[in-house]
C-alpha cells in the first residue's frame, strides 16, 4: 500500500473473498483481501454469533458496515460495546499486523458480530496485508532493550495469515502465538 505510487495488479474480480494485488516497489507485493459477510435473521441470537470474537490479521481493515442494523461490538477492559452505527462513514480498524510493526502502540482490537432476530445485516471489509512472503517484526526505532523490549517475536506474514481461520474457530486469538 503506497499512497499515488501503489499499481493495482489483475484481480480475479469475484465477489466473495476476492482478491487483488497491490505492487509498491521492486519485489514488494502487498495484498488486499475483500470479505462480504451476509447475517441472516437468527431466531436465537443468545446462541449463536454472526462472527466469533476476533482481532484482524491485517495492517489495515477499512470497513463499510449496514447502516440500517448494528451488530458489531467491541471489546475494551473486559467490557463488550456496541459500535455506533453511521450512516455513510467507512470504519478503520487497526489489524495486528499493525501492532506487531508497532511494538504494541497500536493495538489492533477485538470485536465480534451479534446476530438479530428480525433483521439481516451486511458488512464489507477490505483487509490490507503486508506482502506475505515478507516477515514483520517490531520497528527497531520503537524497541529499547530496557525500556521497552521488542513484545513480539518475528513472523512471516503468510504463516500469521494461515493461523487466522483455525483460531477463529477454536476461539484463540493469533496474536498470543507471537507475543514473548
Ligand atoms: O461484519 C462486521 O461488521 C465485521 C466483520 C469483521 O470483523 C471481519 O470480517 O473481520
Ligand atoms: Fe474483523
Amino acid at each position: 500500500m503506497q499512497g499515488g505510487e501503489g499499481r493495482t495488479g489483475p484481480g480475479n474480480g469475484e465477489a466473495a473473498g476476492a482478491r487483488r494485488r497491490l505492487y509498491n516497489g521492486p519485489g514488494e507485493k502487498a495484498d488486499t483481501y475483500a470479505r462480504f459477510s451476509y447475517y441472516p435473521e437468527c431466531p436465537r441470537p443468545e446462541l449463536v454469533f454472526g462472527l466469533k470474537p476476533h482481532s484482524d490479521g491485517s495492517v489495515l481493515t477499512v470497513l463499510m458496515v449496514d447502516d440500517t442494523v448494528g451488530g458489531l461490538q467491541i471489546l475494551r477492559d473486559g467490557v463488550w460495546f456496541d459500535v455506533p452505527i453511521v450512516p455513510r462513514t467507512l470504519l478503520v480498524n487497526i489489524g495486528d499486523q499493525t501492532e506487531i510493526m508497532s511494538n504494541g502502540i497500536f493495538k489492533s482490537p477485538v470485536h465480534r458480530v451479534v446476530t438479530n432476530a428480525e433483521k439481516e445485516r451486511l458488512s464489507l471489509a477490505l483487509f490490507y496485508s503486508v506482502d506475505p512472503e515478507r516477515e514483520i517484526e517490531p520497528a527497531t526505532q520503537l524497541v529499547d532493550e530496557k525500556q521497552r523490549p521488542a513484545l513480539y517475536r518475528k513472523v512471516k506474514v503468510k504463516d500469521y495469515i494461515a493461523g487466522l481461520y483455525e483460531h477463529l474457530s477454536q476461539g484463540t486469538m493469533v496474536i498470543d502465538t507471537v507475543k514473548i
